[in-house]
């Protein structure tokens, strides 16, 4: 399981501090256990891992096979938390050069909808001419705009280029119950579709459809990572005591940094395969707790990458940040570094030594460093990169996230800030409905 280590915050602020957090964290968890809190309609997750029945699986994985049967490719049509879940848990457990490779054992997953780019969409479609190709449509509220406009496209290009029976076969809605544009087109055209519970947020959605489709479509195993996620429940849940329970520790940590000046927190990654579990933890944490004007910054780096580009602000910039590291503790392979007679690169000192070995003592160093500089470092142990270490890594963030959020006194389940781009959007673009805000927002061009 997960381990945290908070020693190398303790020069910046006490132990006693942290762990006179106590009394909060319980009542922050006794308001997630009871639903007495603010957001009370959006805790689904909370204990999702451990309500997933295998027969939910069992049908995720049968769709899966569908399109993992008919498709070469499937896009992943989702922003935000309709999306970043489930690429974090496929980059994280995917050989980094698969997409390059001409024999593959699943179809590659590519991601649309996340963004407006006309040339991103151009090149997507001529990319997928030749292609067999499916598509999971994700859309919590089913009326995402950048969503809607690339599965508007996807989806006549899928229908032009495969057939209409063929391309209701290979489109899959993960969408609300009954709302929404996604919603309707599903059961008109009669696709198979998943249903995202009412009561669990987009960036808590991992654990349902909207990852474990495209995660099991990917090749990996859903079942393990879902035992991950039930491992964390457990060494996470409000019955642990405070000081054995990692999700408190890390959100009274983070909480009283903050309160010490600290208002960025930068998660770090010494695996560049990590790098979209930090995109989705910030989703995750910036759209928890960054309302009221409070809340933490949620950056992030990969390491040893950026020492060469963010390490310099790190080490020696404005001292309002603190890193939280994850590091994973045995690669799945093996590559000694070779003896070299001529020895010309100076690098014999390393040779038989793993390259692991190095990128471990680059973590150190760096973690050294950048206390003395004045950083305070936390410590995120997972043993591996799998399934199941994934799972856990997940669940924790997601259940430390809600203590986090009751410990700032914000609702850590809404965003109602998200609204404000596009209401602007919609106006500028003469949305039907938007009439009055088209003529105000033109009135300040
Ligand atoms: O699943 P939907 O409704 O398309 O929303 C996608 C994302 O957009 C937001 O609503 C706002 O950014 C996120 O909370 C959500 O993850």
């Amino acid at each position: 399981m997960i381990s945290l280590n908070i020693e190398k915050t303790l020069g910046f602020i006490s132990r006693e501090k942290v762990f006179a957090y106590e009394p909060l964290v319980k009542e922050a968890q006794n308001a997630l256990e009871k639903g007495t809190g603010k957001g009370n309609d959006f805790l689904g997750w909370l204990h999702l891992p451990s309500s997933i029945t295998q027969e939910h699986l069992e049908d995720i994985k049968a769709t899966a096979q569908v399109l993992r049967e008919n498709c070469e490719v499937v896009i992943v049509a989702g922003i935000g938390g309709s999306y970043l879940g489930a690429r974090a848990v496929i980059e994280a457990l995917s050989n980094s050069f698969t997409w390059l490779q001409d024999k593959k054992s699943a179809p590659s997953i590519i991601y649309a909808g996340h963004n407006i780019g006309e040339d991103y969409l151009y090149e997507l479609t001529h990319f997928l001419q030749d292609k067999k190709f499916g598509v999971i449509n994700i859309s919590k509220s089913g009326t995402t705009t950048e969503t809607a406009l690339a599965f508007r496209i996807l989806k006549k290009q899928c229908e032009d280029q495969r057939g209409k029976e063929m391309a209701q076969k290979v489109i899959v809605a993960i969408t609300d119950a009954s709302k929404g544009a996604a919603r309707v087109t599903a059961d008109k055209e009669g696709y198979k579709s998943f249903i995202i519970p009412d009561n669990v947020g987009g960036r808590f959605s991992v654990l349902t459809p909207v990852g474990l489709l495209p995660i099991a479509v990917a090749g990996f195993n859903i079942d393990k990572l879902v035992a991950g996620a039930r491992e964390a429940e457990k060494a996470c849940g409000a019955d642990v005591p405070f000081a054995e329970n990692p999700a408190a520790i890390y959100a009274a940590t983070r909480n009283e940094l903050y309160k010490s000046g600290k208002k960025i927190e930068i998660l770090v990654n010494f695996n560049p395969k990590l790098h979209y579990v930090s995109e989705w933890w910030k989703q995750l944490y910036g759209e928890s707790e960054g309302k009221e004007n409070k809340g933490i910054f949620p950056a992030a780096v990969d390491f040893s990458t950026d020492l060469h580009s963010m390490g310099q602000w790190i080490q020696e910039g404005e001292r309002t940040i603190f890193e939280t590291v994850i590091s994973v503790e045995k690669t799945n392979h093996t590559v000694l570094v070779p003896s070299d007679e001529a020895n010309l690169d100076g690098l014999n000192f390393l040779a038989g030594k793993r390259v692991d070995e190095v990128n471990k003592m680059a973590e150190l160093g760096t973690q050294l460093a950048h206390v003395d500089g004045g950083v305070p470092n936390m410590r995120l142990c997972i043993a591996d990169l799998s399934e199941q270490t994934i799972g856990e890594l997940l669940y924790f963030f997601e259940v430390a996230c809600g203590i986090s959020g009751y410990l700032l006194g914000v609702n850590p389940f809404n965003q109602p800030g998200v609204e404000a781009y596009k209401k602007n959007m919609f106006a500028l673009l003469n949305k039907p409905g938007y009439e009055e805000e088209s003529k105000a927002i033109q009135s300040r061009l």
